[in-house]
């Protein structure tokens, strides 16, 4: 049977149909389509539905606001109920550009996005794809961190789907109640740790709605393929529990056994209707993020994004770091590497590190590269707890506090510095050359510790990678004013360039959204079963080769937002070859096609096409 509403062309499904590396649509309805409108040549994309009047014009994916034409409004049953002059999509764009500067804060700005997305689809992307570098700073970080907060506050409109405590034995009848048939990116969280922000429940569902419209605008894939998800188990956040507004399951949250047969009720109910779907874990609280992806990794097509793909990223920022410095990619084993922050992210990213060390070749055992890193989590240094235990300036050691650590932040633990030695002294004792934030805590990169590392480094390389932007471990103006503007700086959440002393010292942004749109192009166009880590280590190194030598020697270490769908190709080829390399992928290629060609051929671009409406019996 044919989904209530197709996207396709009539010419380059079928071609796409012998590829066999896209979508499932029905032969005969094409056929039929095809046979009823002569008068729309073979190469034409239509856009086929069985709805009718208002139903047509309040369907986001299929409404086309003012846009429609005359025949269509005919053929629909449209006629009438929208302004009589057809405007095309540039005439819309001006009104809504024009609608969007009248908005005075990035709140506002929004809402409003939100609005145009929950009227008309094919407009809001236009418009995001023409704009990513200043939009997706309102649909995603930072401004997305506050659209989570007020979540229960402006929420208009459904989009994406709840699974809560309420629904447990339901999960597997529930995931038919979501409308699309084809789904090949489901991104879901728990809330459990929103950016920075701590815990704000189901307020959490913006996150996985702003990741995947990156996932529609930087990676091409369809706006009918996504899911956004949240796992709605309660949340520990007083404020919310005790806020009439709240949207989510007033009780606090599920652990242990509980929890986890519950994220498993929801993985098995899933895969029953999308066993193909490429799954993201999102914002999950460690160590559930990192139980949750070791359990289901080897199982079924999944990720943690703030594990992996946030590797991925600063591991192309500390690559190109060494480009911009002069030296060779693979002398990464000479870098001595603070990380603020023990959590996935901090483990995640300080993994990847070690991972590259030791495929360069450079040092001798895992041991010898963790070596090399020094981490720090809310009570300071992984150190040693025998060194001056209750002397001065450091906190005697409360054995409950450290007992918390496991195996993969132990394996970090210094034996020759003492146990929550503060940031400030860890970079006086091992001069280091590279600092990476990922703590959630704003400031904690004081200006005595970085001042401190600037004394023993010609180009500091300074990454305060915590989101949104308030949350960040420095700014780049202190980043710059602290090393006498010779940092390499780079933060998860966007900075204006700094002028310093007459000079323009370059910000760059490392976020994980560099890396997850291309990943999902790649793996959606090779159905690779699995995501490995190769594909994310392919992606730290292609990202941190595309900045040119000039770009780097201005402080520039890989493109921008504003170039998310040129890295999101380059990635998602280099992942696609990963999963063809390791005998994951399960779309056949045709023989000389490139994977380029395929790749750009797959990526959904936001046009108005022809609507066409068919008999639901088809
Ligand atoms: N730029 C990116 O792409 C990106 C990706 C993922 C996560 N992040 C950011 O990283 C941060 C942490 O995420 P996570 O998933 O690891 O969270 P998490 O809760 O798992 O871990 C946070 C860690 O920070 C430590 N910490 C807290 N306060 C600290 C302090 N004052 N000093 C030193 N350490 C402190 C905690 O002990 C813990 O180890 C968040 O702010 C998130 O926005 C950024
Ligand atoms: O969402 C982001 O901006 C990056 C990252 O996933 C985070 O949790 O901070
Ligand atoms: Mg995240």
């Amino acid at each position: 049977m044919l989904r209530n509403s197709v996207l396709t062309s009539i010419h380059a499904a079928t071609k796409r149909y012998a590829a066999s590396t896209v979508r499932n649509y029905s032969r005969r309805a094409l056929t039929t389509t095809a046979a009823a409108f002569p008068d729309l040549r073979m190469e034409t994309m239509v856009q086929t539905t069985t709805k009718h009047g208002m139903d047509v014009i309040h369907d986001p994916l299929l409404s086309k606001g003012t846009a429609f034409s005359l025949s269509e409004r005919e053929r629909l049953g449209i006629r009438g109920l929208v302004p009589p002059r057809t405007q095309e999509m540039d005439k819309q764009l001006q009104r809504i550009i024009r609608n969007l500067r009248e908005c005075r804060t990035p709140l506002e700005k929004f809402v409003f996005m939100t609005a145009l997305q929950d009227r008309n689809e094919t407009l809001f992307y236009r418009l995001l794809i023409d704009n990513l570098q200043e939009l997706s700073q309102i649909i995603y970080t930072p401004t997305v961190g506050d659209a989570c907060k007020r979540f229960h506050s402006i929420y208009r409109r459904a989009r994406g789907m709840y699974f809560s405590s309420l629904d447990r034995g339901q999960m597997a009848a529930m995931v038919h109640n979501w409308p699309h048939d084809q789904v090949d990116v489901i991104v879901v969280t728990d809330g459990s740790r929103v950016l920075g922000l701590g815990d704000l429940g189901a307020n959490g569902m913006q996150i996985p709605i702003g990741k995947l419209s990156l996932y529609v605008a930087g990676g091409g894939i369809r706006p009918t393929s996504i899911l956004p998800v949240v796992l709605d188990v309660g949340t520990n956040n007083e404020e919310l529990l005790n806020d009439p507004l709240y949207l989510g399951m007033g009780h606090r949250r599920l652990d242990g056994e509980e929890y986890y047969s519950f994220v498993d009720e929801w993985v098995h109910a899933i895969q029953s209707r999308y066993p193909n779907a490429l799954i993201q874990f999102e914002d999950f609280k460690y160590p559930h993020a990192y139980n949750l992806l070791h359990k289901y990794q080897d199982k079924i097509c999944c990720f943690n994004d703030d594990i992996q793909s946030t590797s991925a990223v600063a591991l192309a920022g500390v690559l190109a770091a060494l480009k911009a410095r002069g030296k060779p990619i693979d002398s990464l084993d000479e870098e001595r590497i603070i990380c603020v922050g023990a959590g996935s992210a901090g483990v995640g990213v300080c993994e990847g590190i070690v991972d590259c060390m030791v495929e360069q070749g450079k040092v001798k055992s895992r041991e010898e590269a963790y070596s090399r890193i020094w981490m720090l989590d809310q009570h300071g240094l992984l150190g040693n707890s025998n060194i001056g235990a209750g002397d001065s300036g450091s906190t005697p050691l409360g054995a409950g506090d450290r007992a918390n650590l496991d195996e993969r932040q132990l394996c970090y633990l210094k034996k020759d510095l003492k146990d929550r030695l503060s940031l400030e002294d860890v970079v006086k004792a091992v001069k280091p050359t590279v600092i990476l934030g990922l703590s959630g805590a704003p400031g904690v990169f004081t200006e005595g510790a970085i001042r401190a590392m600037a004394d023993g480094v010609e180009k500091p390389v300074v990454f305060p990678l915590s989101n949104p932007t308030h949350q960040s471990e420095c700014t780049a103006e202190q980043a710059f004013n602290w090393t006498d503007g010779r940092a390499i700086f780079a933060s998860g959440s966007p900075f204006k360039d700094v002028e310093y002393k007459g000079k323009i010292c370059k910000v760059n942004q490392i976020n994980n959204a560099m890396s997850f749109p291309g990943l999902g192009l790649g793996i959606t166009v090779s159905r690779a079963s699995r995501v490995t880590g190769k594909m994310f280590m392919e992606t730290a190194v292609t990202i941190a080769n595309m900045a040119s030598e000039e770009q780097l020697k201005s402080g520039v270490l890989f493109p921008g937002v504003g170039d998310l769908r040129e890295v999101s190709k380059e990635v998602a080829i280099k992942v696609c070859e990963v999963a063809y390399d390791q005998g994951l992928a399960r779309a056949q290629l045709r023989q000389g096609v490139s994977l380029k060609g395929v790749i750009e051929e797959s990526m959904w671009d936001p046009e108005y096409v022809p609507t066409i409406r068919i008999d639901g019996h088809m």
